[in-house]
């Protein structure tokens, strides 16, 4: 088993799966992978199932019942993770949106470099993303100096959802507190990490769009990021 395990939430992913499972296992560190699918219509996780006969011991797949959104995904994900001692658990989105190239970078800054959490971030140099359209680079970059000025959160890339987590902190952040089920749970985590004053070094990554499947991004998306940051920077840190 390696010490680190890398989380990719899936759904509707066919095009990517494959590549982007033996893209981590080629890399020179051994992670183990966990692939955590909403019981995808297009088949994804038999593409797993069939993998798994490949890389035993090293793949694992947890389905669940539907599609039930990115921030409940990573939960069940972090919560298999623990329970099995992982040290180091990242999370990578299935569409070569995150290089796997960067998880090295991102496993160093916590194993080598005593960071507590390591974020693979696109703002903390300038802007690198390559190939969104406008909207949606302005619609993330505003999202994250929005998120910056309400809750004082010193980091540049609040949205990012290629995460390394050490293990510890996963243990303390309450997991069954967290109140978004979307893409604002990238928000509340690193919120209640930062609260918890765990070490967060922001990693400069380049994002680049994925070349097949879609983006799963919705209108409730957003509204719930909008609104909701403002109610957690009320709430502060989960009772
Ligand atoms: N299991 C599960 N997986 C999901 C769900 N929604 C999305 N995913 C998976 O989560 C990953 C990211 O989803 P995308 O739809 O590709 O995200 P994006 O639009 O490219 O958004 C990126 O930017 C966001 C905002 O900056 C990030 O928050 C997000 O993590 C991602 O990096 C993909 O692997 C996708 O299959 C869901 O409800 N359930």
């Amino acid at each position: 088993m390696s010490d680190a395990l890398v989380i990719i939430p899936t759904y509707n992913e066919k095009e990517n799966i494959e590549a982007i499972v033996k893209a981590v296992f080629s890399q020179k560190k051994a992670f183990d992978i966990l692939i955590v699918d909403d019981n995808s219509p297009d088949g994804t996780a038999e593409i797993v199932k069939n993998l798994m006969n490949d890389f035993s011991n090293r793949l694992f797949l947890e389905v669940r019942m539907k599609k039930n959104g990115l921030g409940t995904a990573y939960i069940h994900g972090f919560k298999w993770a623990i329970a099995r001692k992982y040290d180091y658990i990242i999370e990578m989105d299935a569409d070569f949106s995150h290089d796997p190239k960067d998880l090295n970078r991102l496993y160093k800054a916590c194993y080598n470099d005593g960071a507590d959490v390591a974020i693979g971030s696109r703002y903390s140099q300038g802007v690198n993303v390559v190939n969104w359209p406008m909207k949606r680079v302005l619609l993330s970059y505003l999202a994250s100096k929005y998120v910056r000025f309400i809750t004082g959160i010193p980091i540049h890339d609040t949205t990012a959802g290629f995460v390394c987590w050490k293990r510890k902190v996963l243990e303390t952040i309450q997991l069954d507190k967290i109140k978004f089920i979307g893409y604002a749970f990238q928000i509340e985590m690193k919120f209640i990490a930062w609260k918890h004053r765990f070490s967060i070094k922001e990693v400069s990554v380049i994002f680049t769009d994925r070349t097949l499947g879609t983006s799963k991004m919705s209108g409730n998306i957003v509204y719930e990021a909008l609104f909701g940051v403002l109610k957690m920077r009320l709430r502060g840190l989960p009772k």
